[in-house]
């Protein structure tokens, strides 16, 4: 892995010259307010922000009830959720509670059955160019286009959101470093490993410096030391006025990485706000068991028992 890493495509300043992060999220807006402005953020012609400009305190992402069923199965069943502009929020639930059926209405990637997505106070449904070209998405089970090299793939990523050529082959070079993909770079897509395949996702979905990051998961399979890096780069994001949502199974990492949190279960919002307020003097993961239950004492499956 290199030492430094590199600079990687930030979000734009606002356009209204707000901060971007509310003072509900202090963390991340301490670190944004004391952040240098790279030269990434002066980047021009980057379409991250898509002409759209937002009101102060207006939420980098609004849910407002989400419904989703499959057939007979309400799989998001009047989903409510506010993101802070700035924030890093965990989206935290078991098995099936409706995680990623919610974050493909957020991303324009499921029509909701009923709901409103607002990005940026932007109606992603009524307008979906705008409010997307606010949103880098890594999808649950990303399918990409895997006979491109590693290479190919981050610049046509970055060719469809309309960067230039020039911008796309620096930021490429840029996010294989940070992804250590670099002796991999010319390496089909369909040859990476699991691992691999995630973070060239993730550098597909930064390539634009959008607005919003949202993550289905980034971590799975991923190494300990790229997930550390990747936490780095996210931390970085965030610092420079980005927003991330990720989704996590790892409440350990959520505590530690995370300034929000969300826990969804049976398609409801069974607890949100700062990670302090949900996990309430416990630990994330006690609370979360304490929220969602469903402990089990393995008494039915004597019959694995050797002795
Ligand atoms: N395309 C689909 N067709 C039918 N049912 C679906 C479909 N997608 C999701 N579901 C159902 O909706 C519910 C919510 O699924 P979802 O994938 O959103 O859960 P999740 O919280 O992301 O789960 P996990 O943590 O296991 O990834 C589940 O019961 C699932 O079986």
């Amino acid at each position: 892995m290199p030492d430094a890493t590199p600079e990687l495509p930030v979000p734009r300043p606002e356009t209204s010259g707000e901060p971007a992060a509310p003072p509900t999220v202090q963390p991340a807006a301490d670190q944004a307010s004391g952040a240098e402005p790279s030269a990434a953020q002066s980047l021009a012609g980057s379409p991250a922000a898509g002409g759209v400009t937002r009101a102060p305190g207006t939420p980098a992402l609004e849910l407002r009830g989400l419904w989703r069923r499959f057939g007979d199965k309400v799989a998001v069943a009047g989903i409510d959720l506010v993101v802070p502009a700035g924030s890093f929020y965990g989206l935290v639930g078991p098995n099936g509670a409706g995680k990623t059926t919610t974050l493909s209405m957020a991303t324009g990637l499921l029509v909701p059955d009923a709901g409103t997505v607002l990005v940026q106070g932007h109606d992603l449904w009524a307008d979906p160019v705008a409010g997307k070209a606010l949103i880098g998405v890594l999808p649950d089970g990303v399918k990409l286009f895997d006979r491109l090299t590693g290479e190919q793939l981050i610049t046509y990523a970055g060719l469809l959101r309309g960067l230039d050529r020039e911008t796309v082959a620096e930021r490429a070079r840029d996010l294989l470093a940070a992804m250590d993909l670099v002796a991999d770079a010319r390496t089909l897509v369909v040859d990476y490993s699991a691992g691999m395949t995630k973070k060239i996702a993730l550098a597909c979905a930064l390539v634009h410096a959008p607005r919003l990051l949202v993550l289905d998961e980034p971590f799975e399979a991923v190494d300990p030391v790229s997930a550390a890096n990747i936490r780095d780069i996210l931390a970085q994001y965030v610092a420079s006025g980005g927003t991330v949502i990720v989704s996590s199974h790892v409440m350990d990492l959520v505590q530690r990485m995370c300034d929000h949190v969300a826990v969804v279960a049976g398609g409801h919002v069974l607890a949100a706000g700062t990670v302090d307020e949900v996990r309430a003097g416990a630990s994330l993961e006690d609370r979360f068991v304490e929220l969602v239950g469903g402990r089990t004492t393995g008494e039915g499956l004597a019959w694995l028992r050797t002795s």
